[in-house]
């Protein structure tokens, strides 16, 4: 579970995170929807202790971020695709992040598997493609068996078979009873993923609602998007921003 309590995040005059508060349950993949520069990477930055809220706080299973005890084991995340030291092989990235949390060199095989990696673990990272790039995020959040994973643009520049791949990666990994939420601009791709909705406009929460109800009586999700967005008076001031 994740709880974000009344948080707010400012960078200078710019307000990223307005008062935000929503609760994030297990077994079910929740879609964090947003147009670009809504405040959706500072929200999950900030559930991660990477960026440090003006006001309010983040507690994933009941604690702060910074203090979980090896972290890995209680949160995976993919945040920046490409953090990835080029000079390293798959595998010792990863075996890297294991020992600092102290997993067995075993469970970076399963990763690895998991994946799809397995026959590329020897390559240097640095001639991966982007997909392949993502996967290895995707095996390093994963590397801690965590209960909750936080995954800022999984799809990003991947083709139409890796897309497919995290949508079903993302759905079992909820159906295992884990808590799961995902980031997007692209309100159909969340259609496709999510059950449940966050979403944001301006740093603030607009609608935190089932997809099927969010949808409602629109025709799609991108006009309920729209409807919920246009009668929101701070988020036509956000967009002038
Ligand atoms: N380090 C920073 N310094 C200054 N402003 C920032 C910083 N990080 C984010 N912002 C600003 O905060 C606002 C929210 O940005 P954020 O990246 O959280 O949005 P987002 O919803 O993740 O957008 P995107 O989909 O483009 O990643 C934007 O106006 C952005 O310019």
């Amino acid at each position: 579970m994740i709880e974000v309590r009344s948080l707010s995040k400012r960078y200078g005059s710019t307000v990223a995170v307005d008062g935000l508060s929503f609760t994030v349950r297990p077994g079910l993949v929740t879609g964090f929807l947003g147009p670009n520069g809504a405040g959706k990477s500072t929200t999950m930055r900030t559930m991660l202790g990477l960026d440090r809220p003006t006001a309010g706080e983040v507690l994933i299973g009941g604690a702060h971020y910074r203090r979980l005890p090896e972290p890995l084991r209680r949160v995976g995340a993919l945040l920046e695709a490409g953090a990835v030291h080029g000079g390293r092989s798959a595998y010792h990235h990863l075996l890297w992040l294991a020992r600092s949390n102290r997993i067995p060199a075993r469970r970076v095989r399963e990763v690895l598997e998991l994946v799809g990696l397995e026959s590329t673990a020897a390559k240097r990272t640095r001639g991966f493609s982007l997909g392949m790039v993502q996967r290895l995020g995707i095996a390093a959040a994963l590397l801690g068996d965590p209960p909750v994973l936080v995954l800022d643009e999984p799809v990003n520049g991947l083709d139409p078979e890796g897309v497919l791949w995290i949508r079903n990666l993302m759905k079992g990994l909820a159906a295992e009873g884990r808590t799961v939420f995902v980031s997007s601009h692209l309100m159909s791709e969340m259609a496709l993923t999510a059950e449940h909705l966050v979403v944001i406009g301006a740093g603030r929460l607009l609608a935190d609602t089932t997809v099927r109800e969010f949808v409602g009586g629109s025709a799609s999700l991108e006009e309920a998007f729209m409807r919920v967005a246009g009668n929101t008076a701070e988020y036509r001031a956000g967009g002038r921003r």
